[in-house]
């Protein structure tokens, strides 16, 4: 069997059509511009790219976006007032806090900081809450772009034997508590495993569907997974660098032993990682609607 393969990419364009059309309506008949502002301390590369191509997609959106870069040495304090200015600024709906922060700096405390109806990361405490209660909230938007991928792949997932790896409080936990709702998309049964899990195989090799998220490069190789098996890959790991200096990147999931037996997989590059900077522009949407009083 060789795998069907599951573009984010593609995915993502579809949805960044309909979110452009969405913000031109708001704009038209409501006179809402949804706004964003992302904020990147420090200088490390794949951050920079990251919020690079957030405040991007949101001009070709048509969202709002200012970008606030600060030297890495800025103080908790610092951050946690600017925190504060874009809380009380009505042109800014979403405020994103690009992680990781430098170590100096209290990552809980920056984020608990975000009024939690500008926290279009959803990772304040409030949003992360109401999520697992099953309440509207702002998704996490690595693991909303996970089931976005799924169900608009047509992938069943009720009734499924899921296996996630990894339990991050960014992609992990919140991927497999989203699987097993009662919503569409979840009704899943879920395994969650990650370092201290005794025999990973024995879990990889039951999933139905494989969601990765560990950080490892190539880490799930073809023989830990069973045939017919719909895998996520949410790894983006720099392996290397090419001649022209672009970066090398790899899954969590060894792609050419695994698509062999996958029904379906994502690749990487171009698999979560476009979904997670769509899903963000999705998020600041609805925080703007919510703001206008049309959600
Ligand atoms: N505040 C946040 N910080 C971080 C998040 C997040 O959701 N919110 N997630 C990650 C990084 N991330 C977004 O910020 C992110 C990672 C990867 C991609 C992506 O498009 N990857 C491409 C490859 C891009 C490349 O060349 O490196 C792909 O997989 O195709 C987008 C966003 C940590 N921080």
């Amino acid at each position: 069997m060789s795998a069907k393969i599951i573009s984010g990419t593609e995915t993502a364009k579809e949805i960044r059509e309909e979110l452009k059309a969405e913000v031109a309506e708001l704009k038209e008949k409501h006179n809402v511009v949804p706004g964003l502002v992302t904020i990147l301390v420090g200088e490390d590369p794949a951050s920079q790219s990251y919020v690079a191509a957030k405040n991007k997609t949101a001009h070709a959106l048509g969202i709002h976006s200012e970008q606030v870069t600060l030297p890495a040495e800025t103080s908790e304090e610092e951050l946690l007032s600017l925190v504060d200015k874009y809380n009380n600024d009505d042109k800014i709906h979403g405020i994103l806090v690009q992680l990781p922060l430098p170590k100096h700096i209290d990552e809980s405390k920056v984020l608990y900081a975000i009024d939690p109806d500008k926290d279009v990361d959803g990772f304040h405490p409030v949003n992360v809450g109401k999520m697992v209660l099953g309440e509207q909230c702002f998704l996490p938007c690595t693991p909303h772009g996970v089931l976005e991928l799924l169900t608009r792949a047509g992938v069943e997932t009720s009734g499924a034997e899921v296996v996630v790896v990894g339990r991050s409080n960014i992609v992990g936990k919140p991927v497999a508590n989203l699987m097993l709702q009662k919503r569409e998309g979840g009704n899943a049964t879920v395994t969650l495993c990650h370092t201290r899990t005794r025999d990973m195989t024995f879990h990889t090799k039951r999933a139905d569907i494989l969601i990765v998220a560990a950080g490892v490069a190539n880490m799930i190789k073809g023989d830990q997974v069973k045939e017919g098996v719909v895998v996520i890959d949410v790894g983006v790991n720099r392996v290397g660098m090419s001649e022209s200096g672009k970066a090398i990147l790899a899954g969590d999931v060894e792609f050419d032993s695994v698509k062999e037996k996958a029904a379906a997989i994502t690749p990487v590059p171009g698999g979560v990682g476009p979904m997670t900077i769509t899903m963000l522009m999705k998020n600041t949407v609805q925080a703007a609607k919510q703001f206008a009083g049309l959600a």
